[in-house]
């Protein structure tokens, strides 16, 4: 496409990282304390375009898709709720089914309302047709066990997907080893690695909505305040959508990239009613402004600048596929929490110190104190599972971080966010010769104990949200 048509159809692209809290899981629940998280080289991008309906038409309809998948398309109409309710979608039906996206549908509630209402324009003027192309990097799923280029691309040439970007047989030839693989599966059948692809998602999309319809004067994704109301309209939205309120720590790692993060207050959403619902737009537009008079409503700190890594040191992360998950591990571990008030706070605090000697040690480029640092950590994580009862670092996850300090470059790893047996991220020499021994390693292991491990690609990054090249969506975008 020529960027004479870019320009003609008004074409935008961003795109927001994953996450992985290195330290702080479960502490970083409580204002109290902080958690060390670090954004990811997996990012999921959107693609927002208009779409144009013929001359007298005059259904809007905003169509979100994610053509990696199959019928991976969510079609919504829109109307403005009565009483200040704000813009409320409704899901048209495709075909004989409709499957639901809640992160998406929230999203849009969210966003439109938000633009609606700040926009100079009327909301109808405003708000036009728009195609959405949701491309989420490879990591975020784990691959089909066949070659996952080719089993992509046959599964493209006898499936019919219902979405309409889907590429033809001889362009998914192309995508061969692409960035953006074509799995087989619906979403909902997708294995998810845990890189926090709804917080992304959210981020990435409220991101796009916003600079596709807004004048630039009145929303920016380069100034610290678009930056800003992004954040907050994304963490009200990605909380809405979720049902509970959790840290929050991946939205802000989508939105501002590898940081230091103290959460926001739970009460700082509780003011804001359900889409549709009454004084919905008001309530919405006061807490993303972030402005309640004098008094600021947030009180998230988010620092940058105290989370980097060393020099040549890279932090990558193993996908673990070993068998038994475990559910309610937040609640078990605040009901310890609550039954030992007195031990529980003691571990905490130095939990909290050790935690933030870890963040000193990886900013301070002091390689030589990682693997003690690392094992400060661990140490105490593996004394509130025992305490709470809950694996937070199970058995077979120390034995496998113990081994994997065995390998050479290996400086240290730790069960990452709630911990379990999902996942180990792993601070090592940044270099293909140490990725390999890990690759090597994890394989042996695996054979060794059963399961799967694998080394993922994604490695730690620090930038947040940004603007995107619309050459990498090449096949993908029409
Ligand atoms: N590529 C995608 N396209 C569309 N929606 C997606 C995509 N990836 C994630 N989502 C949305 O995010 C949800 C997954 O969120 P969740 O279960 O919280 O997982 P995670 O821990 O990865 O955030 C999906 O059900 C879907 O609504
Ligand atoms: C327990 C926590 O502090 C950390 C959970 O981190 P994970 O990375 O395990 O989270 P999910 O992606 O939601 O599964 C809860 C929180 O902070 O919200």
């Amino acid at each position: 496409m020529s960027s004479d048509q870019e320009q003609q159809q008004h074409i935008t692209a961003v795109s927001a990282p994953g996450k992985v809290l290195l330290a702080g899981g479960y502490l970083v629940l409580d204002r109290a304390y902080t958690g060390l998280v670090f954004g990811l080289s997996a990012r999921i991008n959107i693609v927002a375009q208009e779409i144009h309906t013929s001359p007298g038409v005059h259904l809007t309809e905003i169509v979100v898709e994610s053509p990696q998948f199959l019928e991976a398309q969510w079609r919504y109409g829109y109307h403005l709720a009565d009483e200040d309710g704000g813009i409320k979608v409704t899901q048209l039906q495709i075909g004989s089914h409709i499957v639901a996206n809640p992160f998406v549908e929230t999203t849009l509630n969210y966003a439109l309302t938000y633009i609606a209402r700040i926009s100079k324009h009327s909301p109808t003027h405003v708000v036009k047709s728009a195609r959405l192309t949701i491309l989420a990097d490879n990591d975020y799923y784990s691959q089909p066990t066949t070659s996952s280029s080719s089993s992509s691309a046959d599964a493209a040439t006898t499936h019919s997907s219902s979405s309409s970007t889907t590429p033809p047989a001889a362009t998914i030839n192309a995508l061969r080893g692409s960035r953006f693989a074509r799995f087989p599966v619906k979403l909902t059948e997708a294995h998810k690695t845990g890189l926090g692809s709804s917080a992304a998602l959210v981020t990435s999309l409220t991101a796009a909505l916003l600079t596709h319809y807004l004048d630039p004067t009145l929303f920016s994704l380069s100034s610290p305040r678009g930056r800003q109301v992004l954040h907050n309209l994304a963490q009200a939205a990605h909380c809405a959508a979720q049902g509970k309120v959790g840290s929050g720590f991946d939205v802000a790692a989508a939105v501002y990239g590898s940081s230091l993060y103290r959460r926001f207050s739970p009460s700082v959403l509780s003011s804001v009613p359900e889409p549709g619902a009454r004084g919905f737009a008001t309530a919405l537009e006061r807490v993303v402004s972030d402005s309640d008079d004098t008094n600021k409503i947030w009180d998230t700190q988010i620092e940058k600048d105290a989370v980097s890594l060393p020099q040549g040191v890279g932090l990558r992360m193993c996908d673990v596929d070993c068998g038994s998950q475990t559910v309610g591990m937040v609640k078990q571990v605040l009901a310890w929490r609550a039954r030992e008030p007195v031990a529980s706070k003691e571990l905490w605090d130095e939990l909290q110190r050790r935690n933030e000697a870890l963040a000193l040690v990886l900013k301070e480029g002091r390689t030589d104190d990682l693997r003690g640092a690392v094992a400060a950590v661990r140490e105490l994580v593996r004394k509130m599972g025992a305490a709470s009862g809950v694996p937070i670092e199970p058995e077979s996850q120390t034995a496998l971080l113990d081994a994997l300090e065995g390998v050479e470059g290996v400086y240290g790893g730790v069960v990452p966010g709630a911990g379990g047996y999902d996942a180990v991220a792993v601070l090592c020499r940044d270099d293909v010769e140490t990725a390999e021994l890990i690759k090597e390693f994890v394989a042996g292991w695996s054979k060794k104990v059963g399961g799967k491990v694998s080394l993922l690609e994604v490695k730690g990054e620090m930038k947040g949200v940004r603007t995107e090249e619309l050459g990498i969506y090449k096949g993908w975008i029409q």
